[in-house]
């Protein structure tokens, strides 16, 4: 399916969408539990991902309205009947890998043509070196995996560079374990507060993890069990970036963004980024409200270090604001469902900004040109397709996002709230 957006402005009120990253971690960990209610989760294609690895580990999963009744396998996974499909979802495939080391049998696991092409040798080798059974079919350390254990504990190196995935499926795993997990990291971690998010998701499933010199350890033997049986997942900051977008370039009379409450999510930083680059948005926390308007914006240099998913949006926005907006620390950003630095490079270029892309930064020089309305890939990518339809409404004429079904890995509703918010958006089968 394709979308054209036109240019177009959009204003109102929208209520952000569930956290993909809480909603992976609390149906797995109420699998890794006798079970648990997981309030207000993300139902997406990438959700339903872990809800279907959960379920191939004996677990069962029942979705109503605004929860899900996960009966766990509680901690031992049984021996999948069949493959396990992870379809486009890295997060599902880290995880499960992971759970896959705690049983006794063999676990195959795949993925779409996306993430048969993404990195899982670091992960192999970590189960390798607690003497579990780790392989890529190909042997190029990417799927399908063959992974088997059960794996006791004990020590294990691994680059932090890569996918901080890893370090999340290994804390999870591995307080299942006898002897618990010691992760030693042998670069400087990247994605970092997504690990926060774990270990927050295992405190609420009263599991112990600890920070230690370069590294985390858990200990084994623990159980999952939830305070009151039951998790609530926060709002998704990275959604709420294209919303956020939306507002500050194209919403003169304003947006607000509601369910926006604080939590250990990095991609908050996207109040930060617009707050620099001088955009009218005032955040109340305690309300869980972000107000934010059309603004005359300024490139600033910005990290994604921490924030690997808000390279989409950031680019976007750059390509818009006056001078220059320089995106550093982004080498991981190239292992996601795309190359987004490459794609992003590509599809601003096509529209008409002036963007140089090296292998750990891009700069663009926004402002010279206005984006031009043209066809452009959305690389069957949910991010790359949102932040490149946010461009379509500041474009001249009409901009085609190519691909579009693929928001339903993290934002399922996505065109029918820029529709809602006012965005020209007509949606066709092509
Ligand atoms: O753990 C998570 O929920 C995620 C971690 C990040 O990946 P990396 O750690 O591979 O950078 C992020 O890009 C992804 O969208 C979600
Ligand atoms: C990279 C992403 O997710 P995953 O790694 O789970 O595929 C994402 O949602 O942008």
């Amino acid at each position: 399916m394709d979308t054209d957006v036109s240019q177009s402005t959009v204003g109102g009120t929208v209520q952000a969408p569930p956290s993909k990253s809480y909603t992976h971690r609390a149906i797995l960990a109420a699998g890794y539990a006798e079970g648990a209610t997981v309030r207000d989760p993300l139902v997406s294609a990438d959700t339903k991902a872990t809800m279907r690895a959960v379920e191939a580990y004996g677990g069962s999963v029942e979705r109503h309205d605004d929860h899900l009744e996960v009966d766990g396998f509680d901690g031992l996974p049984d021996v999948p009947d069949d493959v396990i499909d992870c379809a486009n979802s890295g997060t599902t495939m880290r995880l499960v890998t992971a759970t896959a080391a705690l049983g006794d049998g063999l676990t195959v696991l795949t993925g779409d043509d996306s993430l048969r092409s993404r990195p899982q040798g670091p992960l192999l080798d970590a189960i390798d070196q607690l003497d579990g059974r780790a392989e890529s079919t190909r042997a190029n350390g990417q799927a399908p995996l063959v992974v088997g254990g059960p794996v006791a504990g004990g020590y294990v190196s691994i680059p932090g560079d890569v996918s901080s995935q890893y370090i999340t499926a290994l804390l999870m795993a591995g307080a299942i374990t006898d002897e618990g997990v010691e992760i030693g990291l042998e670069t400087e971690l990247k994605s970092a507060p997504y690990v926060d998010i774990t270990i927050e998701v295992l405190e609420a499933f009263g599991v112990e993890t600890e920070s230690i010199a370069d590294g985390f350890t858990v200990a084994g033997g623990q159980s999952y069990d939830p305070a009151g049986g039951e998790y609530t997942v926060p709002g998704d900051f990275s959604s709420i970036s294209y919303l956020l977008a939306m507002g500050a370039l194209a919403a003169p009379d304003g947006l607000t963004v509601t369910g926006a409450y604080p939590s250990a999510q990095g991609d908050s930083a996207i109040v930060d980024v617009l707050q620099r680059m001088g955009a009218d948005l005032t955040w109340d926390r305690e309300a869980g409200e972000i107000h934010v308007s059309k603004s005359d914006l300024t490139g600033v240099e910005v990290s994604v270090a921490d924030t690997p998913d808000l390279l989409p949006t950031i680019a976007v926005i750059g390509a818009v604001a006056d001078g220059t907006t320089t995106i550093v620390d982004c080498e991981h950003v190239r292992y996601k469902e795309t190359d987004r630095v490459a794609a992003m490079a590509e599809a601003l270029s096509a529209m008409g900004a002036s963007i140089e892309e090296e292998h750990d930064t891009l700069t663009i020089h926004g402002g010279d040109s206005d984006l031009d309305g043209t066809t452009v890939d959305g690389r069957a990518d949910h991010r790359i397709i949102m932040s490149l339809s946010v461009a379509g409404l500041v474009a001249d004429g009409t901009t085609t996002v190519e691909g579009i079904e693929h928001v339903d890995v993290s934002f399922p509703h996505f065109f029918d709230e820029l529709d809602a918010l006012g965005g020209d958006v007509t949606t066709s089968r092509a």
